[in-house]
């Protein structure tokens, strides 16, 4: 039954944060979830958003639907990945607000911030410098975004609230050898190592670049508890022209400790070695999450325990055991 409760759209419901959207709702008992696949809704083609905000009553938006990928995904793509991505995001927010949507949740990326930003990076410090080149039409979509749901809040009265997740993983990852973030390909190419017997793995960079890395489950959990603060505290913490929040652990790693810890986690005992041909990117983006800790919440998975739950998704998706 869903009397009373809220019509949740969750756009990108099949990937890595929108499905754990769904568990965490779920896991509160709300069903009245409403979903589409890329094939169902294409987010980039206005006239099928238009019809479907006009044909489908909804409350609240998740908007987790985004063209998204690594280092080298987003260095090779760079036009797929700001158009695509300023065209879903506009093609919502606008036909969410011409339909009476009150409440929508952006997210952001860790990658608006500048290449250089001060550590840990608080939200106001959003464009005070240049930006990473190997992500930068990414993150300017991103930036648009925050000020498109900033823009209708102040124009039109709606209640659009942004989130910047630093770099995730866990179950429902893109495992793509190329295209994937560092956490999934590095456990796919220690598994295919261990399991060929390969005599060392190579990492991309020089393994000093440092990151954060959140659990996707805690990721949903901020989703779902920013949506669902009250007004008044969600806006008292932030400034109508800096309204996002950063989401992330407050602690970061270097690449090549995470390499190890990735090889521990899978079981591969040879060699981890590094190439330098391959962009480090931002060398540094830890997010200063004290405004999210302020407002009640704080992430819980331990990066070691969430390495060991995203190897056995990965087993298991890959029905490799
Ligand atoms: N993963 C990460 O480390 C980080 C992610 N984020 C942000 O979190 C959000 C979710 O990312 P994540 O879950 O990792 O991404 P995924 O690639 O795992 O999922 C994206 C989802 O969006 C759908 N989608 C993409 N483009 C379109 C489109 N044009 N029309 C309809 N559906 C579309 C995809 O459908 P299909 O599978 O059919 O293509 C997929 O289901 C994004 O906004 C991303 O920028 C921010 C920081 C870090
Ligand atoms: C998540 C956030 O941030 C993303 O940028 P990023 O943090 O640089 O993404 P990344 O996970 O691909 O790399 C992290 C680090 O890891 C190193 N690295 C080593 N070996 C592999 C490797 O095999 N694959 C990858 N991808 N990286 C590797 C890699 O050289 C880099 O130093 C944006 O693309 C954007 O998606 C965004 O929003």
């Amino acid at each position: 039954m869903h009397t009373a409760q809220p019509r949740i759209f969750v756009a990108g419901h099949r990937g890595l944060v929108g499905s754990a959207i769904v568990r965490a709702l779920h896991a509160q008992g709300l069903t009245n979830i409403v979903t589409r696949s890329r094939a169902e809704l294409e987010l980039t083609d206005q006239a099928q958003v238009r019809a479907f905000f006009q044909s489908e009553h909804i409350d609240q938006i998740y908007l987790a639907a985004a063209r998204v990928g690594g280092i080298h995904a987003n260095n090779t793509y760079p036009a797929e990945f700001i158009y695509d991505n300023t065209m879903v995001q506009a093609n919502v927010v606008h036909e969410a607000w011409r339909n009476g949507v009150h409440k929508l949740l952006f997210l952001g990326s860790s990658c608006i911030y500048p290449r250089l930003a001060e550590q840990p990076i608080r939200e106001e410090y959003l464009m005070n410098g240049i930006l990473e080149p190997t992500n930068e039409p990414y993150a300017m979509a991103k930036i648009a975004g925050i000020k498109l749901c900033e823009s209708y809040n102040r124009q039109y009265g709606t209640d659009y609230r942004c989130v910047m997740p630093t770099n995730l993983y866990g179950p429902g990852d893109n495992y793509h050898p190329q295209n994937s973030h560092v956490i999934p390909a590095l456990i796919r190419r220690f598994h295919e190592a261990k399991i060929v017997g390969a005599g060392e793995v190579v990492i991309w960079g020089s393994g000093k670049a440092m990151r954060e890395f959140l659990y996707v489950d805690d990721m949903a959990a901020a989703s779902v508890y920013v949506m669902q603060l009250d007004p008044a505290s969600y806006h008292a913490n932030t400034d109508p022209m800096h309204s996002h929040l950063n989401v992330g652990t407050g602690s970061d790693t270097t690449i090549g400790e995470l390499a190890s810890l990735i090889g521990k986690t899978v079981g591969y005992d040879g060699q981890i070695v590094f190439d330098p041909s391959k962009p480090d990117g931002t060398p540094r983006k830890l997010l200063d999450v004290s405004k999210l800790t302020s407002l009640g919440w704080s992430a819980r998975m331990p990066l070691d325990v969430g390495l060991q739950h995203a190897y056995r998704s990965f087993l298991d998706t890959n029905k490799l055991y």
